[in-house]
């Protein structure tokens, strides 16, 4: 079930019964945004309620499958950063919220990055929450200020596909979009969602959003399958989508759906602009609810 905070354009009142049940809402928050990810049409290339896009291997399913496994783990993460928690201990909550998700999916990696990226958001809405920080500071700030360094000095996944290609393509991905404040999320995704075709049409705008980050983001998935051919591709591609009008235009949805299918044709699929899409919805829920 998703929750009112983000069903509604209207903030609800924040709870004001002390510093848990303040935190208590965030994990639940973020777990509905990466179901609100997967229930957007067309994404290039990417898994969706109607299709499994450029995928063989998950569907919708694996993907509940595997929000739901993450759910109180995002919970565990808030809480660590109420109390004030370092990187040191969100790792370990990180690491088996992957164990989590690897169970719930027969071992197939759907929100590796998503767990890092809205795990930490997760930890910075506690720390706000707490009083750790100012509540004033917007979330990406938080994270780079408390944990930005430990980010870019934590261990380094040897065997994952990430790291094969930053070491090819020098490319950035997941940890320095995290250390320096998700720019991605505040920069294009936030704008683009909040330039909505209608006031309730909050799918379009989910799919504005994801265009606009695929557009720009490093994704270090579409690399990893497509080379830099592919990555330049996908950006010309998202970059033609938005430059005429995005879903404001007419015949966007037709538009949308044809880059879809060329995204599939080409077997790319942009898995950091969909973690970057449920981050920017996570983000924009806070900033309207304060939760
Ligand atoms: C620090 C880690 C993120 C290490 O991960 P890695 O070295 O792999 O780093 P990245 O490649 O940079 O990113 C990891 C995932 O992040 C997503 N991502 C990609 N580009 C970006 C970007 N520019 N900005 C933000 N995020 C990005 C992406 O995740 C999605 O794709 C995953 C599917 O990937 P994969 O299985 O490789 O791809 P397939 O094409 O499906 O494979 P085949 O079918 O071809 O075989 C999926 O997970 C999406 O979420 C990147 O994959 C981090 O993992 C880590 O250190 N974790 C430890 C825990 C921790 O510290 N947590 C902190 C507190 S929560
Ligand atoms: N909807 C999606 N399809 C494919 N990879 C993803 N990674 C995160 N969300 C995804």
């Amino acid at each position: 079930m998703i929750t009112a905070a983000l069903r509604s354009a209207e903030p609800l009142a924040p709870r004001r019964t002390g510093i848990a049940s303040d935190a208590s809402a965030i994990g639940d928050v973020a777990a509905d945004c990466l179901v609100l990810e997967l229930e957007t049409w067309p994404k290039p290339g990417l898994v969706s309620h109607v299709d499994n896009g450029s995928h063989d291997d998950m569907d919708v399913d694996t993907f509940r499958r595997s929000a739901a496994a993450i759910r109180p783990h995002f919970q565990r993460l808030a809480d660590a950063g109420a109390l004030g928690c370092g990187m040191g201990q969100l790792r370990i909550i990180g690491l088996e919220a992957e164990r989590a998700m690897l169970a719930a999916t027969s071992g197939v990696n759907t929100h590796r990055g998503a767990i890092f990226g809205l795990g930490l958001l997760c930890a910075a809405a506690g720390a706000k929450a707490g009083g750790v920080v100012d509540p004033a500071l917007r979330l990406g700030h938080v994270v780079a200020r408390l944990w930005g360094s430990s980010i870019l000095d934590g261990p380094v996944l040897l065997h994952s596909h990430g790291s094969a290609v930053r070491r090819r393509f020098h490319a950035g991905g997941a940890r320095i979009e995290a250390a320096q404040g998700f720019p991605s999320v505040y920069r294009i995704g936030l704008p683009a969602l909040r330039r909505r075709a209608a006031p309730d049409d909050v799918e379009s705008a989910r799919v504005e959003a994801c265009f606009a980050l695929i557009a720009s983001v490093e994704d270090t998935n579409l690399l990893h399958r497509g080379g830099l051919e592919g990555l330049r591709f996908a950006h010309r591609a998202a970059r033609r989508f938005i430059d005429v009008g995005g879903v404001r235009a007419d015949g966007w949805r037709a538009r949308a759906r044809s880059i879809h299918e060329d995204f599939v044709a080409r077997r790319l699929s942009p898995g950091g602009s969909a973690d970057l899409l449920a981050m920017t919805l996570f983000v924009d829920a806070h900033e309207r609810t304060g939760r």
